[in-house]
């Protein structure tokens, strides 16, 4: 697909305004809560990225209307019509997203059943989904794997219980939560995840009418009630967009006013930022994130959960810390293969090392595994243009920062994937002075050749696969459109 590669021509510094919408990691789920109400819900802050559109698509086909509010950016779900649906019919796709997971309690509490389609989702780890099958069978559901997807029934209907998650899980937790508020009785969670989204989720079921606690201690209860309302909701801003651009100013060396970026949020990302030499003031509608001059300080870093360093903002981070001075360290204790996308950055000239050992304070659940999941970063680094190749989300984003990081011309593939979760960013970066541009009209588009063409067999174009990385094989160069007429 010809729009799915970007040209990049790096060297300069990013300049100017961003802003940002509401969090990719909240937005969705919200969308989900709606299916629990009996009356319309409205969700404020939606931005216009593909996790979206995805979950739009599976409400609509589960009876939901779902249309646009009287407000820039709000979205306006009716769940009356949800037991009207013929679901038997429905041909639901996940698509890239791991959304529809979430639904599971919703569709039991609302129609008695659920049919879960493949997962998407960043392929950054194993992710499975044990956590979240042994908490449905815990709440009475019954869970039938088939090829196809998984079938979920609650013969005995849905009743409150005590959990203790094997670690804090996200979606997990979320999944306790979009399930316990209309069990019957009470469910206590304990070793729940805290993220800002999972708080800002808590908000919007308290808006609906449910009842929820939340202790210290990672301990969350929830009282079922028997019916929700909707809610009117503005979400969270995106902390992880807010330091994707925070970072993307920091490794051009630029400067960068984030509207909508909030402190609360990114206080333990704004402490890292500042430490590796990162300059912030906090305004009331946003956050300016710039390079002061001088030298950035190399730092050792651990990835965790909230409230510890958020693993989605480790990857732009890493691109940061190619231009620190001396020998940075990051242990990734989220994701297991999270720092793959690190040998695109050593074509490009950057020198990072991957262990398997746990280079950091916290012993994690990977230290005696086969799996590359700490890096020392050794800069600054001199950063060159390169072909590119997408793996993820935010290794996606990176791989933008890096060429725009770096001196001449890059060509990345698969930007499409960015869509997941950053809205609009192609005019974002050309607000900010970046100079980008997609493959002029005309010419037919070539597919990305991987290095086993003309190198040697599948092996090799898997490992240039998972390096992130395309044989130069350019004779061509940038288009003259560069820097302009991205939509
Ligand atoms: C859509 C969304 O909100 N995605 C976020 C969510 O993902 P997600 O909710 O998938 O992440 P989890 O917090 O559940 O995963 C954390 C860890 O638990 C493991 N695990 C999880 C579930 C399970 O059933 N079994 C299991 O072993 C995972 O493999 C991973 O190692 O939280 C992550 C951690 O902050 C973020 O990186 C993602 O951006
Ligand atoms: C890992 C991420 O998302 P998801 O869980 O949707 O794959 C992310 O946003 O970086």
């Amino acid at each position: 697909m010809k729009d799915d590669v970007l040209f990049v021509h790096g060297g300069s510094p990013l300049e100017g305004e961003v802003r940002v919408k509401g969090a990719k990691n909240l937005v969705p789920k919200a969308m989900v809560a709606a299916l629990l109400g009996e009356e319309p819900s409205r969700l404020r802050n939606v931005p216009g990225i593909s996790d979206v559109h995805i979950v739009r698509g599976l409400l609509q086909l589960h009876g939901v209307a779902v249309y646009e509010g009287d407000e820039p950016d709000e979205l306006v779900m009716d769940p009356s019509s949800v037991e009207l649906a013929n679901v038997a019919d429905i041909d639901a796709h996940a698509g890239s997203s791991r959304i529809p997971i979430l639904l599971c309690g919703p569709l039991l509490h609302r129609i008695g059943r659920a049919f879960i389609p493949d997962l998407g989702g960043c392929r950054i780890g194993d992710r499975p989904i044990d956590f979240h099958l042994n908490v449905l069978r815990e709440f009475g559901a019954t869970v039938d794997k088939r090829p196809e997807g998984l079938y979920l029934e609650a013969p005995g209907g849905l009743h409150g219980t005590k959990i203790e998650l094997p670690y804090p899980s996200v979606g997990t937790t979320e999944q306790v939560l979009l399930t316990a508020v209309r069990a019957e009785g009470t469910t206590e969670l304990r070793n729940a995840a805290v993220e800002p989204e999972i708080i800002d989720l808590i908000c919007v079921l308290q808006k609906m009418g449910a009842i929820i606690s939340v202790a210290t201690d990672r301990v969350i209860r929830i009282t079922g009630v028997d019916r929700l309302g909707g809610y009117t909701h503005r979400a969270l801003p995106d902390r992880l967009e807010s330091a994707s651009w925070a970072c993307a100013a920091l490794a051009t060396g630029g400067d960068v006013f984030v509207r909508g970026a909030r402190q609360l949020d990114m206080m333990t990302f704004l402490n890292v930022f500042r430490q590796v030499g990162g300059a912030f003031r906090v305004d009331d509608d946003g956050i300016r994130f710039w390079h002061p001059g001088g030298r950035l300080r190399a730092i050792a870093l651990e990835t965790d959960v909230h409230p510890g360093f958020q693993t989605d903002w480790q990857q732009p981070l890493v691109v940061a810390l190619t231009q620190a001075s001396g020998l940075s360290i990051v242990h990734e204790t989220v994701y297991e293969s999270r720092l793959g996308f690190t040998s695109a950055l050593n074509q490009m000239g950057a020198t990072i090392q991957l262990y398997n050992e746990c280079l950091g304070g916290t012993p994690c659940r990977f230290g005696q595994r086969n799996f590359q999941h700490s890096a020392v970063i050794s800069g600054p680094a001199k950063l060159h243009g390169a072909d590119l190749v997408i793996p993820d989300l935010r290794g996606g984003f990176s791989y933008l920062i890096a060429a725009l990081a770096a001196e001449g011309k890059s060509r990345v593939h698969g930007i499409d994937l960015i869509n997941r979760g950053y809205e609009g960013f192609l005019g974002k970066l050309e607000a900010l002075g970046a100079r980008v541009g997609l493959p002029p009209a005309d010419p037919q588009p070539q597919a990305p050749q991987t290095a086993s063409q003309g190198v040697s067999g599948g092996l090799a174009a898997r490992a240039a696969d998972e390096a992130g990385v395309v044989a130069d094989d350019r004779g061509d160069e940038l288009p003259e459109t560069v820097g302009q007429g991205v939509a």
